[in-house]
């Protein structure tokens, strides 16, 4: 027996630190939010997060209240479902959650981009610079004018046509949105390149077109990718896709351009004063390109579907959309100027802005996700705290806690243009839990550190989109009567939902 105890010590410690890694003695400690792990080891509750993200948090919410723990492959995430109770995380010290652990992390494996030190630093610095305030006005004018270009391309070739064009509203709206603003972000091909100026929109055309054709691949094997599940030929492509995007978006391809928006060399000039590779840089390219078009162009496709289907709110914005036009002298025709719409005119258009903030309620999903640095408290609204330990995870799914709450936002399902308006006519920003007035009514954005920093562009962006939309064409549902498709449950969590199904219009030049 002597030879085998040792043998057998081993397999017996070794049985229990796999029980141990595999979760199985994790037990709920007093203090702690009720702990839900799950019927398979370490796995937990992952499959069916992951089936159905919003479905899954609406099930634990009815078994467990407004905070409750549960295992998702191999790590314990602590949801809060009281929005009125998100303060505890949005504003925590940086010393207790962390944002930046799991961000970069996620980075690594989808963009393979390894973060330098400020990395997080040198983003909020350029887009405060580019992306608000007045930096903002030099974006506006960019995307304005290659809106126009590619919208009005597509119905003329010299002359206008007055024929409708058909088309899938989801991919036309984010074709169109996603290459404008890819061009007025990266920059536009130069005279001094192509010969002539002509020449030059042609392969802006072509360019940002066959990127957008790619993207789409990417963006379709995103959420696999992000969950690190995708199937072994899923792999090949996505390696494929990555390397393709480094090279089209290389720092070198990108400087041959003109036009190439602050935003895009400011981090380009701080990353390399900072002594990042240029290897490198190209990847934090694509990353940027990511980050700036995967959202814009899915909302703006479930903005103007709301409108199409709500004629109330289509008129009521056509008016609003009219009259701005009206105020600043400019009339909309063939061969006339195109149209001059600044950021001040964008700050003039109350319902409009209640409209795209309902459509985000409805279609905007993200999970906001903090790595727990030190065991900490969690004080609820409700007076009670909850213990969470080092190296789980704290997040946030204001879409079921918050935007679809119907004590928050009464009749949550249905769109209605004039939620976040007051009687007056002003936006309105009283909303109420308990009595008690929320800091956010809806967050399509996230909140605290890690909070979208083209928020402003972004909604500009959908704002112009349909106010061009409006000014130059009409357009209508090819079957008026079509469902609005259901959203694409595997996408939650991401950002901006998009479709199960594309859904046909037709539009044409109104003159
Ligand atoms: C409707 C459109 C958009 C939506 C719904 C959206 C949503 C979001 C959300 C929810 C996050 C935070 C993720 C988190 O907390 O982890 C985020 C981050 C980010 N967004 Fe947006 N976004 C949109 C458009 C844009 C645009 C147009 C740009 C740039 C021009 C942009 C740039 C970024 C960047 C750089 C980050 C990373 C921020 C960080 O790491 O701190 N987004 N976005």
């Amino acid at each position: 027996g002597g030879v085998c105890a040792p043998i057998l010590l081993a397999l017996v410690l070794s049985v229990l630190g796999g029980l141990y890694f595999l979760g199985a003695f994790r037990r709920r400690r007093p203090g702690e939010p009720p702990l839900d792990k799950g019927n398979i080891p370490w796995l937990g509750h992952v499959l069916e997060f992951r089936r159905n993200t919003a479905a899954f948090l609406e099930r634990m919410k009815k078994k467990h209240g407004d905070i409750f723990t549960v295992q998702l492959g191999g790590f314990y995430f602590t949801f809060i479902m009281d929005p009125l109770s998100f303060g505890s995380v949005v504003k925590e010290a940086r010393a207790k959650l962390d944002f930046n652990t799991f961000a970069r992390h996620l980075v690594q494996r989808v963009f393979g981009y390894t973060a330098l030190g400020d990395d997080h630093k040198f983003l909020q610095v350029s887009s405060n610079k580019h992306l608000m305030g007045d930096g903002l006005v030099v974006m506006t004018q960019a995307m304005m004018s290659h809106l126009q270009n590619l919208m009005l391309h597509s119905v003329s070739s010299g002359e206008p046509c007055k024929a409708w064009k058909e088309d899938g509203l989801f991919k036309y709206s984010y074709n169109i949105v996603f290459r404008a603003g890819y061009l007025a972000l990266f920059g536009n091909e130069t005279l001094k390149t192509t010969g002539s100026l002509e020449k030059a929109k042609e392969i802006d055309r072509l360019q940002s077109d066959e990127l957008f054709y790619e993207f789409r691949k990417y963006d379709q094997l995103f959420p696999n990718l992000a969950y690190g599940v995708l199937g072994p030929s899923e792999k090949i492509e996505a390696e494929r896709l990555k390397r393709l995007f480094w090279n089209m978006l290389s720092v070198q391809k990108v400087n041959t351009k003109e036009n190439i928006s602050g935003w895009v060399l400011d981090q380009q000039q701080m990353r390399a004063e900072n002594g990042m590779e240029e290897f490198m840089m190209d990847r934090y390219m694509f990353l940027l390109l990511w980050a700036s078009q995967g959202n814009t162009g899915p909302s703006a496709f479930w903005l103007l579907l709301y409108l199409m289907k709500n004629p109330e709110a289509m008129k009521a914005v056509q008016d609003e959309v009219a009259k701005v036009l009206q105020e600043t002298g400019q009339e909309v025709r063939w061969g006339g100027p195109v149209i001059n719409l600044t950021r001040d005119m964008l700050l003039q258009t109350p319902i409009l802005d209640s409209a795209v903030e309902e459509t985000l309620r409805l279609t905007a999903a993200p999970i906001l996700t903090r790595a727990v640095l030190q065991d900490m408290m969690l004080p609820m609204s409700d007076g009670s705290q909850y213990r969470v330990r080092e190296g789980d995870r704290v997040s946030l799914f204001p879409y079921t806690a918050l935007q679809m709450n119907p004590e928050i936002h009464p009749d949550p399902h249905t769109f209605k243009y004039n939620r976040f308006l007051t009687p007056k006519g002003d936006k309105k920003t009283d909303f109420y839990k308990n009595g008690k007035k929320l800091k956010y009514c809806t967050m399509p954005w996230g909140a605290g550190v890690s909070m979208c920093p083209g928020r402003f562009f972004a909604t500009n962006e959908l704002k112009q989109f349909v106010f061009l939309m409006l000014s130059y064409f009409e357009f209508e549902l090819k079957n008026p009567n079509e469902e609005i498709p259901d959203i694409d449950v595997r996408r939650w969590g991401f950002g901006a939902m998009q479709p199960t199904r594309d859904i046909s219009f037709r539009y044409r030049l109104r003159f």
